[in-house]
């Protein structure tokens, strides 16, 4: 690898991900250090007309990534936390997390006028939590499979395929959307995916010390990092990927951590939910506590029963 003071930044080529690569680059930029991004292709960009839960769950957006990484070809990956599977290469790891973003799922629409708690609507996500939740806590509200990126799904709206979208307010804000959203649903119900609004960087084990050491001051937020290896010991333990309807959310409550997080069955009939808090240093096994915890009381069931539906 090459020890220049050049960081070779490797994303994904939607707007969102170049977005969150720029926004990397203007964190490093002070340093000193210079930065080049390299957009690359991913099985979920290209992709489009079937659900992620259909393409094969685990690491659609991030495996042609990784791949360069391990070749040497670029020096970090941006991804969106969330996208991430809790399962990385042995060569590589997560060196930082970026200080996250309001965590909440948000209602997005043209009409200003929608009531999600009343009206008959239809809502677009692909995503296989927010539709179980849906079906949970709004019954009203029918949900419609949308995906592409973010200016795709507005299209589609727009088209009338749908009344409104329901997406995590981090990619609705970087996008410049904030004036479309009609509704941001509390966390305390509905409940993020794991790693929602924060930004990973991922690097090869051996990428050079000054490069890893200017990633962890410049990039990393510690507060964050701290909640998302709880959030990812959660995510290892269930052994989900990103078409399990699971959530995890951790936050800071004083001097400890707090950890809320559990899986929902695809009908939305049953919620497996479990909170817990433990010090900074036991975060692992607080995420894998709480893990074992889900299965135990149900969580089990749930899995065994969307692997056989997928
Ligand atoms: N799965 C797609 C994805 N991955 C990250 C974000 C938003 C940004 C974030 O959560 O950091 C989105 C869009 C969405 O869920 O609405």
């Amino acid at each position: 690898m090459p020890h220049s003071k050049l960081i070779r930044i490797g994303t994904r080529g939607s707007k969102l991900a170049l977005w969150q690569a720029e926004y990397i680059a203007s964190l490093i930029k002070p340093s000193g250090y210079s930065t080049e991004i390299i957009p690359i292709d991913t099985r979920g960009d290209k992709i489009l007309d079937v659900s992620i839960a259909k393409i094969g769950s685990k690491g659609v957006f991030t495996e042609e990534i990784e791949a360069k990484l391990l070749d040497g070809s670029i020096d970090i990956a941006v991804h969106s936390a969330k996208d991430l599977s809790s399962d990385i290469p042995d060569e590589l790891e997560i060196i930082a997390f970026t200080e996250r973003e309001l965590v909440n799922d948000v209602v997005v629409s043209t009409n200003k006028n929608i009531n999600i708690t009343a009206d008959t609507l239809k809502i677009g996500t692909s995503s296989t939590r927010r539709v179980a939740f849906l079906k949970h806590f709004y019954p009203n509200v029918e949900a419609v499979s949308i995906r592409g990126n973010l200016q795709t799904r507005i299209s589609k709206m727009q088209a009338g395929e749908c009344d409104a979208l329901l997406l995590a307010y981090a990619g609705v804000h970087r996008m410049g959307y904030d004036d479309m959203i009609v509704d941001k649903i509390a966390t305390s119900y509905f409940v993020p995916a794991v790693g929602q609004g924060t930004i990973a960087i991922e690097c090869h084990k051996k990428l050079p010390f000054d490069k890893k050491e200017i990633l962890s001051r410049w990039v990393n937020h510690p507060a964050t990092e701290v909640c998302l290896h709880a959030e990812r010991a959660f995510l290892k333990t269930l052994h989900g990927g990103c078409s399990i309807p699971s959530f995890g959310y951790a936050h800071i409550e004083g001097n400890s951590i707090s950890l809320k997080a559990g899986i929902i069955s695809l009908d939305g009939q049953r919620v497996i939910k479990v909170k817990r808090t433990s010090s900074f240093e036991e975060v692992k096994e607080l995420g894998e506590t709480v893990a074992n915890e889900v299965l135990n009381i149900g969580g089990e069931q749930i899995l065994k029963e969307i692997r056989q539906q997928l």
